[in-house]
């Protein structure tokens, strides 16, 4: 029997997901879309030859419910679900943040969630999708999310306790990258560079270095050794990062992260 697949909330990361699925190979008419304005799922439909349905009709139809709304919103979704939910269906959350006993504590006893945290790279098949079984979730529903999220990327599966602190690292991941390669290209028009210029060159340099990092098997110790030369340039740069703190701050940062995701579980909107 054909397993369909809903996907409840489709904004930036339930469409990345849906487009990362439809591209390796599941068909269309086998996703239900849901969306809060109706301009948005005829979006949807017209983009990917998805079906948008209503929320109740994708508890009702769908094998397995992907809910891709943001925290502050998803007790509300769940509301609306609940009556609808039948305990076989698997439930699986992309939200930040919020624990599967929050769905468990919602949903028909026994409804099988899986957590899941992934990233925007998922729009180039490059996410890093973090995977965790909820109470009732077997091997089963762990390695139906996985075919999924791999659909668009690498999955891991790691315990629930460790989801906040990978939603710090890769999460949100990819905006300290952004960040960088943005703060880097404003040093190339300090330095005299025209704008274009300076981000080509930065950003191919951060593909060669990813591209290094993926597959050298080097440390990353030992690849950025192999950069700094005794009395050379990198070496000038690095005692800068070092006397501002950047290795401190990023640390402090995503224990920031951490944190936030900590927060939002106990349903602080702020
Ligand atoms: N952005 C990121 O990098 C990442 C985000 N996440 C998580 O993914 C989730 C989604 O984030 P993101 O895609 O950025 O957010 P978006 O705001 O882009 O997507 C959420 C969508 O859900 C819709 N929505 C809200 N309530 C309902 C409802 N009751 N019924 C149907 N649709 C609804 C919103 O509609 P409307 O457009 O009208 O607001 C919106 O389109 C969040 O929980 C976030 O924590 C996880 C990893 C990375
Ligand atoms: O900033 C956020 O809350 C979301 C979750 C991880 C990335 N973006």
């Amino acid at each position: 029997m054909t397993q369909k697949v809903a996907v409840l909330g489709t904004g930036k990361i339930g469409e990345a997901l849906l487009s990362g699925m439809i591209r390796a190979g599941w068909a269309p008419a086998d996703l239900l879309v849901t969306a809060r304005r109706p301009e948005r799922a005829e979006e949807l439909r017209a983009r990917h030859g998805v079906t948008p349905v209503t929320n109740a009709e994708a508890a009702k139809t769908a094998d397995t419910l992907i809910l891709t709304v943001k925290p502050q919103d998803m007790g509300t979704l769940l509301d609306e679900l609940a009556p609808h939910v039948p305990a076989d269906r698997l439930v699986i959350s992309g939200a930040a943040g919020v624990p599967t006993d929050f769905f468990e504590e919602r949903l028909t006893p026994g409804t099988p969630v899986v957590r899941v945290m992934t990233n925007t790279p998922a729009l180039v098949d490059e996410a890093m999708s973090v995977i965790s079984a909820g109470t009732h979730a077997t091997a089963e529903h762990l390695a139906h999310a996985e075919e999924i999220f791999g659909a668009v990327g690498k999955t891991l599966r790691v315990p629930e306790s460790q989801q906040d602190a990978c939603t710090a690292l890769s999460g949100s991941g990819p905006a300290y990258f952004f960040y960088l390669v943005e703060a880097m290209t404003d040093a190339g028009i300090l330095l005299g560079l025209p704008r274009d210029k300076a981000h080509d060159l930065i950003v191919q340099s951060a593909i060669g270095a990813a591209t290094m990092l993926r597959d050298s098997g080097e440390h990353p110790v030992k690849l950025r050794e192999n950069v700094t030369s005794p009395a050379g340039t990198t070496i000038s740069a690095i005692r800068e990062l070092e006397n501002h703190g950047v290795r401190a701050a990023l640390i402090a940062a995503l224990e920031a992260a951490r944190d936030r995701s900590r927060e939002l579980a106990s349903g602080n909107n702020g």
